[in-house]
């Protein structure tokens, strides 16, 4: 798990690094994330010796990094042309220091500085470095950018991109590419075609990844990124913060996904009841119902309004379907008989494609109302409850819900457009009201724990996911994974269930392409992508298969 600070989180760890017990110094920090960026940059580019560099320095702390790294890729045989945004005399002490050490080595041969003032010829020539280098580096605003980009910075960013964009150059942003905010993935001049944010190939972060650096727009200009401890003490490094955030990994995933015991039985592996649908949407009933048989489920129940049930009967032989009651879609009076026989299941799921209808609504909280095994609430089940935060808050049961965001919105009461300002902080405060664990879906997906309030972010996932389905399987995959063999707690079951879905959508990307890969292929992908994951683990030596040769 990567922990995901913002700036404010990222300006205390400083402090306490340089000021608190630790004591060390800044301009020490400073050579660290400059060194760091020269390094790392360095096997990206396939090395500095014999390169033109251009070094824009801004006159933040960021600026004073781009000093660093002019000194060390000149010394790897760089020429740098390091130009200087801000006045001398407005530095910091420690970024004053680097670029005295900067000017006492500047020569036509290797290091040449420029203080920009902005006159034509500068802009000219500017151009024609840009156009001439192969590599520009990207000091001038870090986790202090806010508002819109202002001149020079915002032409210098817009020339960077188009001479980029036309030709070989590589880009390399130092902490956070210029105008994306760190904290939210907001980007300068979103609103206008001017002041946009710059667009580079990889990003060098320090001490922690921001969470601008995962959130969209800012994960676009940020392209590959590589993050570096610039020496921080190891406590700093793993400290929890306040209101903490991750960005998950396959190893937290791992954990969850225990390989099964080897005498186990169906009923070890959990009683999936995944109760949804109606009449024109027994498709939806149907896929939450096979993300649960390719998540591993031991047995998966499904029902369906009775007069969706035909639809439903024999398309899957593994899944028992019966229908409920006598309608098209659920009412109130149907409960009776799905309560009666829940009590034998480990989780319930409820949803997709089950219509809107006010008696359905009577049906879901019937349900919700009564039995102890958590429960997987997605699709019309969260717009039936929009409106009903006192009841779902009161339940004496581990809810999960998973909404896109307009579903979100609905619940929230929040329009799309202040989600999507800070989702971090709407989503938190979400399951600090309803009490539930939230799957916030989207790119990427968000997972808030109930107990905790801790967010989780997936890496996983592609653009091909973008089609009707594809979160009809992630509900009957998360349901599955939280009944399996080790009971995991419900928060990691929804985070391993988003981080296989997407990591099972990116395998269809690559077997079958970006455009029309379904969510059935995505759900019958995850067997392999668990099996991948099981192989990398180490399995017990009395758990290996006994086939000998
Ligand atoms: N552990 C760490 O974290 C370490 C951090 N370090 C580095 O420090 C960086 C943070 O430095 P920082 O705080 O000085 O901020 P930074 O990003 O340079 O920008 C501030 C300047 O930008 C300006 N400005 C703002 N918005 C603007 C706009 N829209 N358009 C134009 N200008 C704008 C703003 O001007 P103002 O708005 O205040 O007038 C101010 O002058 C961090 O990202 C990392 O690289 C390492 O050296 C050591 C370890
Ligand atoms: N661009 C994308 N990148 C990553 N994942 C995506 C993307 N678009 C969609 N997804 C994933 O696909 C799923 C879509 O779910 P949802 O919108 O509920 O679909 P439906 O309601 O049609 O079943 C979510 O898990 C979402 O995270
Ligand atoms: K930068």
């Amino acid at each position: 798990m990567q922990k995901l600070n913002t700036a404010a989180q990222m300006r205390q760890m400083d402090y306490t690094a340089m000021h608190g017990k630790y004591g060390i110094q800044p301009a020490v920090l400073m050579e660290n994330a400059g060194h760091a960026v020269a390094e790392r940059a360095d096997e990206y580019i396939h090395g500095w010796a014999g390169k033109d560099v251009v070094v824009v320095c801004g006159k933040g702390n960021n600026g004073g990094d781009g000093f660093v790294i002019a000194r060390h890729i000149a010394a790897a045989g760089a020429r740098a042309y390091v130009y200087i945004l801000g006045q001398a005399e407005e530095y910091s002490d420690e970024s004053q220091q680097h670029l005295s050490t900067l000017q006492a080595m500047e020569d036509d041969e290797s290091c040449l500085l420029t203080y920009f003032g902005g006159t034509e010829r500068e802009w000219r020539v500017l151009r024609q470095r840009l156009q001439s280098c192969q590599v520009v580096v990207d000091a001038m605003l870090g986790t202090g950018f806010h508002g819109n980009l202002r001149e020079p910075v915002s032409s210098i960013v817009g020339l960077i991109n188009e001479i980029a964009a036309a030709g070989a150059l590589t880009v390399i942003a130092v902490d956070v590419p210029t105008g994306v905010n760190s904290d939210t993935g907001a980007v300068s001049g979103s609103d206008e075609e001017e002041n946009g944010p710059l667009f580079a190939d990889m990003t060098v972060t320090f001490g922690a990844l921001k969470r601008g650096l995962v959130l969209y727009p800012g994960r676009t200009c940020a392209g590959h990124v590589e993050l570096d401890a610039i020496g921080m003490p190891a406590p700093l490094l793993v400290q929890p913060e306040e209101k903490p955030a991750y960005l998950l990994q396959e190893s937290d995933i791992a954990e969850v996904l225990v390989p099964r015991s080897p005498d186990s039985h169906k009923g070890s592996h959990g009683t999936i009841g995944i109760v949804t649908g109606c009449s024109d949407m027994a498709g939806a009933a149907l896929m939450a119902a096979h993300g649960a048989v390719r998540s591993g489920a031991g047995k998966v129940f499904l029902r369906v309004p009775a007069q969706t049930a035909p639809y439903c009967i024999g398309r899957q032989p593994e899944i028992m379907v019966r229908g409920v009651g006598q309608g098209e879609y659920f009412t109130e009076a149907d409960a009776v008989s799905v309560l009666d026989e829940c009590a034998a299941w480990s989780v319930i799921a409820m949803g997709p494609g089950m219509g809107r209808h006010e008696e359905t609504k009577a049906f879901v909280k019937a349900i919700l109302a009564h039995g102890e095994c958590p429960v997987v609430l997605d699709a019309d089940a969260l717009n039936l409850l929009a409106g009903e935060k006192d009841f779902v808050s009161s339940l004496d049961r581990q809810v999960i819900m998973t909404p896109h965001l307009a579903e979100f919105s609905r619940l929230s009461g929040l329009s799309v457009a202040e989600i999507q300002e800070d989702p971090f902080a709407a989503a938190v405060q979400f399951v600090k009201e309803w009490r539930v664990t939230l799957v916030l879906k989207g790119a990427p997906t968000l997972v808030v724990s109930a107990k905790t309030g801790n967010v989780y972010v997936n890496p996983t996932g592609n653009a091909g996911m973008a089609c009707g389905g594809m979160g009809d399987i992630l509900t009957g995959m998360i349901a599955a994974i939280s009944a399996r063999e080790s009971r995991p707690d419900i928060c990691s079951a929804a985070c391993a269930g988003v981080y296989l879905h997407g990591a099972a959508g990116d395998a269809c990307r690559r077997q079958i392409g970006s455009y029309g890969f379904t969510p059935m292929e995505v759900a019958d992908a995850v067997p392999g992508v668990i099996r991948r994951m099981e192989e990398e683990m180490a399995v017990p030596l009395l758990q290996a298969p006994m086939i000998l040769d």
